[in-house]
């Protein structure tokens, strides 16, 4: 099954566009875990467990592990959604974007190491930097268009006087997914639930293509705007949270109140698709 059926399939049995983002802080883990790097794993299974049937997708975000040198545990949560939630798909969180030779490593990496069926790519080197990625028929790769931090501004919303019609570059990068980038119809676009305007225009280029979309929750995207702005019959969106989900409480009770918070946000998106 590629990554789109998957993605599809989660959809339905779930009824959910909400991707539990995978974040693991061991400074902000409940009192018995707390500053424990060696249970990230436990942590983060037990958010998994406690989301399997209300997720879309889950995305992990490697720096989080890496940084603890806990890259085994993340094989290990990566077997475990396998497992505990067979039916919703893997987005590793990677932002990676090299030269071919060192694109095909980060290649290996997600998709063989990891067994990840999405990655998230940075454009901004070119199309050889993409390619080695959508040599993995039927995986996904999510390419940042417009971002949802402030600084996204920075680059994203120059004008590009060289390209006929003078797109911004996120503009520009979102044709080129929707066109002649996505050769094996692998390609998804990032754009950020905090720029609901920047998330229709993106909509409107790329009319089909799965919209990843960070930024609800702790950084204040709205919710209800972005389903307007980006879900479409033919065009999904995955909204992500991880912050405001994985730190509901400080307390023991953090996996259930977890579960509570992802059914906000789900039925908060299903209710925006809805009005
Ligand atoms: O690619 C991403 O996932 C991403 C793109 C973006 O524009 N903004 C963004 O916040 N992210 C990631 O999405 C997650 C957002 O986390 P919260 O703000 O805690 O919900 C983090 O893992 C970010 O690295």
């Amino acid at each position: 099954m590629t990554f789109l059926d998957m993605l599809r399939q989660a959809e339905q049995t779930n009824g959910s566009m909400l991707c539990v983002g995978l974040d693991p802080d061991p400074a902000r883990f409940p009192a018995s875990l707390k500053g424990d790097a060696g249970r990230i794993f436990d942590f983060c299974a037990r958010i998994v467990d406690a989301t399997a049937d209300l997720a879309m997708a889950f995305k992990p975000q490697i720096a989080y592990f890496a940084a603890h040198r806990a890259e085994e545990q993340l094989e290990k949560l990566m077997r475990h959604m396998r497992s505990a939630a067979p039916h919703v798909p893997v987005i590793l969180d990677a932002k990676r974007g090299d030269i071919g030779s060192t694109a095909e490593q980060y290649a290996i990496e997600a998709f063989e190491r990891y067994g990840a069926d999405a990655v998230t790519l940075s454009p901004f080197m070119g199309f050889d930097s993409v390619a080695p990625y959508l040599q993995y028929h039927g995986k996904g790769a999510f390419l940042l268009c417009r971002t949802s931090n402030p600084g996204g501004d920075d680059l994203q919303n120059q004008r590009l006087s060289s390209v006929p019609g003078e797109p911004l570059l996120y503009e520009h990068v979102a044709r080129l997914a929707q066109g002649p980038w996505n050769l094996n119809g692998q390609l998804g676009l990032v754009v950020g639930a905090t720029y609901p305007a920047e998330i229709e225009r993106v909509r409107a280029l790329a009319p089909t293509l799965p919209l990843l979309i960070p930024g609800v929750g702790a950084q204040g995207g709205d919710a209800l705007a972005t389903v307007k702005a980006g879900w479409r019959p033919e065009g999904q969106i995955i909204v992500n949270s991880s912050r405001a989900i994985l730190y509901a409480s400080a307390g023991d009770d953090f996996a259930d109140a977890a579960r509570r918070e992802a059914i906000k946000t789900r039925d908060t998106l299903r209710a925006a698709r809805a009005a």
